[in-house]
């Protein structure tokens, strides 16, 4: 008893911001102005875990956005991760809508005419539900704040609005258009003219627990979700078993159910106030035992604390009057301040026992919720890290081997293409020296060849003409195919070995799943290797001019270049060379002309005209002095060995001339036309010695270039191929760096996120 009216008067000193409030007697907006008030924390829990989880929203369809980004083509997630993050959002939005309709709710229950509407309307500071003697309340009315600021009524399932007056009709009993019992009505009141309104608070009234056998399907329809009972009982009389029975029901559905008891009438105290102490321990003391001891929902000490003595009429009468609202009954029993801030305290009491519950019950889960959502969606996001960082470590690595084989194929071509270029260079000399000494070999056996031809001859101009173009065609063909025959098997086997040591060393650098389109694209020769030259005797001896005419053997021309030893420069007396008559055996030969002018200059000790010059002299020294020195030898010889040994000399030259004239046929002139064109040819070849092995040297360079060029090129294609795979490879690394980054951001916002819903639950859940 001590304790409450402590409580009570302590009260009544202004003890607290809420009693100020009420001192000072603002009309309508004092309590709307209590910041401090308990169901503040409710209001800043619910803006809170609201702010939380909008960040949950648009992280959730970020991790979405991402997922999507990263799924597909790409490949880093699965459309099975997607699907999975993406069934987070609609969790998400229901959470909150959940959430936007979460409210703290107080339900009022106790037997008919205990009071429970006019406390309903004591604390929203108006009279706004039915309330009289009797059975009033007919069915279940709600009162919760109307967000457009208007004052209406709607029933259950329906969206009309209604007059807020016509709740005088439905929820009352004596009226004809009165809803079942069961019924429930929604009252909406301006919030801004209550604070319990404003902050969230929805009041329940109902019917009498004592008029209906229903209370199971009450409680299953209207209470599972309160956060806060009140039983409002009669001062006047004591706690009955109909609403000791309600309350059992309640706690059997309800785990630790907040009651609080309001021994409500208890204005009727002051009519008797002898026995006003014992009345009160003894109704406080019935209550306690029933809250701790039947019910077991709390302490004997917490249950001392839920018991209040109010009058609610008197509080709503206070509350009208401060609203300057008319009133029916203005006199005011002794003792109503007191009641009064016991009820005020009852508020307090209540707004912080609703406050601390329904964020417990209603917040608690959601912020469960958002962690797990936050924990799932960021597991989501380390498996695409993972895998994202993984096959960047395989990217980096294929980089990384690409790079090398690049290098190593650049360094390799290097070596390898001086290394060849050296035996191109040693092969092109090879085959230059080769063929030189074969074609030199071949010249020196010119005169079998030519000896070969066995066509007529016949010394006529015109015959003689097409038996010398007839000869050309022999010598180049016999010379030609012995060329080929000696030259292109030797050259070609070698050219083979080199190309196929070209071949393997160049698929040797390629990286091996490149060597096989490289052996595709290099084909082995399928013919050898030919020597390719021609010879054109029509122009290689196009100067030739056989010289057919009698001459006597020791006759004294003869005998004087016999003497001489130089017989065969007699052609060159008629036709001394020149070098423009040198024929090109090849028409695109390498070699400069200076060359071949050089080349064929070094006929022999003496120029030809040195030897016109000597010759000219031997000639006109015997012509013109011929008859005197004759005159002179003949005497001389006469008279030194005899007439007759002169007689034999004469008779034996005369019969060497004579044998000489008659065997001077179509033969002996056929042999000497060969030896002739012999002399002349053999000359004009080994004046194309050089030329013709220079050709070849570049016909085999040419080839060998040529191939070497080729498998370069396939080289370059691969090297190519893996230059455009390292670009390939480097974006590829760059999208995984990307999304590793992404994902590891998103990830860290999970952590932020779970982060903020800690914060939460220490700030509001684990408040004492
Ligand atoms: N003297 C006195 N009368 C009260 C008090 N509270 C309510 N009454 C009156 O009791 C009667 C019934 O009040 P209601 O608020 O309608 O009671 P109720 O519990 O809602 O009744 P039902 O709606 O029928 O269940 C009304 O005439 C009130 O004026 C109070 O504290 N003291």
């Amino acid at each position: 008893m001590a304790a409450y009216v402590n409580r009570s008067m302590s009260m009544m000193a202004g003890d607290g911001p809420h009693n100020v409030a009420i001192l000072n007697n603002g009309p309508v907006r004092v309590n709307m102005a209590n910041v401090d008030s308990p169901l503040q924390i409710f209001v800043r829990a619910k803006k809170k875990i609201n702010d939380i989880f909008v960040e949950i929203d648009d992280y959730v369809k970020d991790a979405v956005s991402f997922m999507h980004a990263v799924s597909g083509e790409k490949g880093i997630a699965t459309p099975q991760d997607v699907a999975n993050v993406e069934a987070y959002v609609s969790k998400v939005q229901a959470i909150r809508e959940v959430l936007k309709r979460d409210h703290m709710k107080v339900a009022f229950f106790g037997r008919t005419s205990n009071g429970k509407s006019t406390v309903i309307n004591a604390m929203l500071h108006d009279k706004i539900l039915p309330s009289g003697i009797g059975h009033t309340t007919n069915c279940f009315l709600q009162v919760e704040g109307s967000d457009t600021n208007e004052a209406f009524l709607r029933t259950d399932g329906s969206e009309e609005k209604l007059n807020v007056q016509s709740v005088s009709q439905l929820g009352h009993a004596l009226c004809a258009s009165r809803l079942q019992e069961c019924s429930l009505v929604h009252v909406y009141w301006p919030r801004e003219l209550c604070a319990l309104l404003r902050d969230d608070v929805v009041l329940v009234d109902s019917p009498g627990v004592d008029v209906t056998p229903n209370l199971d399907e009450w409680i299953d329809q209207y209470c599972l979700d309160a956060d806060v009972f009140v039983l409002v009982a009669n001062a006047e009389s004591t706690l009955m078993v109909t609403e000791k029975n309600f309350f059992h029901k309640v706690s059997t559905k309800i785990s630790q159910p907040n009651i609080f008891i309001l021994n409500n009438r208890w204005d009727a105290s002051a009519s008797e106030p002898e026995y006003l102490d014992q009345v009160r321990t003894q109704h406080a003391n019935r209550c306690v035992d029933f809250l701790s001891r039947e019910l077991r929902v709390c302490s004997p000490k917490e249950a001392e604390e839920r018991i209040f003595f109010i009058s609610a009429k008197e509080a709503l009468l206070t509350r009208m009057r401060e609203r300057e609202k008319p009133v029916s009954s203005p006199i005011l029993a002794d003792g109503h301040q007191v009641r009064y801030f016991e009820f005020v305290d009852f508020e307090r009491k209540f707004e912080e026992c609703i406050s601390q519950s329904a964020v417990r019950t209603k917040f608690a889960q959601h912020s469960r919720r958002g962690k797990n959502i936050a924990a799932d969606v960021m597991a989501a996001l380390e498996q695409v890290y993972n895998s994202a960082t993984d096959r960047k470590t395989t990217m980096v690595e294929k980089q990384r081997l690409l790079h090398e084989q690049l290098s190593a194929i650049e360094e390799q071509l290097t070596t390898i293409t001086r290394q060849m270029k050296d035996k191109i260079n040693r092969m092109v000399e090879s085959v230059e020296h080769k063929v030189s000494l074969t074609l030199s070999q071949e010249i020196r056996r010119l005169s079998a060849l030519v000896d070969e031809y066995d066509a007529l001859f016949r010394p006529e101009r015109a015959a003689l003409e097409q038996y010398k173009r007839a000869l050309h065609r022999h010598v180049e063909a016999g010379l030609g195919s012995r060329l080929k025959k000696r030259l292109s098997s030797d050259i070609g086997h070698e050219m083979d070995e080199a190309q196929k040591e070209m071949a393997e060393r160049m698929y040797s650098i390629l990286p091996s799943h490149k060597r096989g389109a490289a052996a595709a694209v290099i084909v082995p020769h399928q013919q050898p290797f030919e020597v390719l030259y021609r010879l054109n005797c029509d122009n290689l001896c196009a100067d030739f001019h056989e010289d057919l005419s009698f001459r006597f053997s020791y006759g004294i021309t003869a005998l004087i270049q016999r003497f001489q030893g130089k017989h065969a420069n007699r052609i060159a007396l008629k036709n001394p060379p020149t070098y423009a008559q040198i024929p090109p055996t090849i028409s695109n030969s390498p070699l400069p002309t200076m060359e071949v002018s050089r080349t064929s200059s070094a006929i022999g000790p003496l120029s030809a005209e040195d030897w016109g010059m000597i010759s000219r002299f031997a000639l006109g020294t015997l012509t013109s002095q011929g008859t005197m020195g004759g005159l002179l030898l003949s005497g001389l010889l006469l008279k030194t060995v005899g007439w007759r040994v002169v007689a034999v000399t004469a008779a034996v030259y005369g019969a060497l001339y004579a044998y000489e004239r008659l065997t001077w046929t179509a033969k002996a002139q056929e042999r000497l036309f060969k030896k002739q064109y012999v002399a002349h040819a053999s000359k004009k070849l080994r004046l194309i010695v050089d030329l013709t092995s220079a050709n070849c040297s570049h016909q085999v360079q040419q080839e060998l270039s040529t191939m070497f060029a080729r498998l370069c090129r396939l080289v370059d294609e691969a090297t190519t191929e893996m230059d455009g795979e390292l670009c390939e490879v480097r974006d590829n690394i760059k999208l995984l760096e990307d999304a590793s980054a992404a994902a590891k951001r998103l990830r860290n916002k999970a952590n932020y996120l779970a982060h903020e819903l800690e914060l939460f639950d220490d700030s509001f859940l684990k408040r004492d």
